[in-house]
């Protein structure tokens, strides 16, 4: 028996919440999810993965609905009780039931197992009914080059500080993956590429999620020898983001915050970028050079809507 393979490139709420769509609307195909960890960190000595978990979570609905990412029915005792020793960092949330996963990673880590492997184990309580692979085994993490109000000095600080601590309000002028240069794709990233019928781009942040898993030495050269078609999800509707704060990235990078911006960004596949098809909204209308763009609804508001948003990718994709 042959099975429909579908790549799904992902970063965190956004691709976890398409990522169930296509597993609703093709629940007879193998789908693997390659994620981006350039947002993971290391706090109070635990290993967190913030888009595998909201990923892993959503798909094995045990995920905060409302807010997206962490878990349900989650408490905040131990952030309360770090906070009352003063234990830095005390502006990122992690919750009591949420910590249980990073105990049990960071152990397996520490113990030598390779991310990939600690997160198939995770992965077996929370049952996703995807393949969830990071993207990398290696560590590569985010940081981004700001500059000092005060002083006008610029200085690096991790993805998390830029993002969480300061709602992306400083000034970047640039990103940076840390650890990129010696990384590889994580193992069965190439061998699914290979076998794909289709790969889609999940709407996840192009910059800082998309962005950073392509820049994993010879994963985007994987990709672009997949046999399936490539098609993206523009995760700007109307020039504006639906949530979170790309918009603070793309400038960065020289990108304008728009579906034919980012569509132009990522490039069509048959001019050394990465795109067959583009999907954007009605009336957003992108001109992305050799690139099959069409509108459709975007927004995933209900899982129909994401299931008919995941149709009209592999539909574009002719799967
Ligand atoms: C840093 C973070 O990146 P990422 O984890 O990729 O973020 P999100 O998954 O929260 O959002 C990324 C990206 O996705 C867009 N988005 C969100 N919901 C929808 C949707 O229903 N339809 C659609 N077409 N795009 C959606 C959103 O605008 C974001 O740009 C981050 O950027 O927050």
């Amino acid at each position: 028996m042959t099975f429909v393979q579908i790549v799904v490139l992902a970063g965190g709420v956004g691709g976890a919440r398409f990522l169930s769509g296509v597993r609703a609307t093709a629940p007879d195909a193998r789908i693997t999810a390659v994620v981006n960890t350039g947002d993971d960190v290391t706090m109070h000595g635990l290993r967190i993965c913030p888009d595998l978990d909201t990923v892993m979570y959503t798909l094995g609905g045990g995920i905060d609905p409302e807010r997206g990412w962490g878990r349900m029915g989650e408490s905040w005792t131990v952030k309360e009780e770090l906070a009352a020793y003063g234990a830095e960092p005390t502006w990122f949330g992690l919750g009591d039931r949420d910590l249980a996963t990073h105990l049990v990673r960071t152990r397996m880590l520490d113990a030598g197992y390779p991310l990939s492997q600690v997160t198939a184990a995770l992965a077996e309580r929370w049952k996703p009914g995807v393949e969830l692979l990071p993207m990398s085994d290696q560590r590569v993490e985010t940081h981004v080059v700001v500059t000092e109000p005060g002083s006008g000095r610029q200085q690096a600080i991790h993805f998390q500080e830029w993002w969480v601590r300061h709602r992306a309000a400083l000034d970047a002028s640039a990103f940076v993956q840390v650890g990129a240069d010696s990384a590889s794709p994580a193992p069965g990233v190439a061998e699914a590429f290979a076998a794909a019928d289709a790969v889609l781009l999940a709407p996840s942040n192009p910059v800082v999620s998309i962005g950073t898993i392509l820049g994993v030495p010879g994963l985007r050269e994987a990709l672009l020898a997949t046999p399936g078609r490539v098609v993206g999800v523009s995760p700007i509707v109307s020039g504006e983001v639906v949530r979170g704060m790309a918009d603070r990235c793309l400038p960065v990078v020289g990108v304008e915050v728009s579906a034919e911006g980012v569509g132009r960004h990522y490039g069509a596949r048959s001019a050394g970028g990465l795109l067959d098809g583009w999907l954007v909204a009605p009336g957003d209308g992108a001109d992305v050079p050799g690139v099959d763009v069409r509108e459709v609804p975007l927004l995933m508001s209900s899982p129909a809507a994401t299931a008919a948003l995941a149709r009209a990718a592999l539909d574009a994709a002719d799967v």
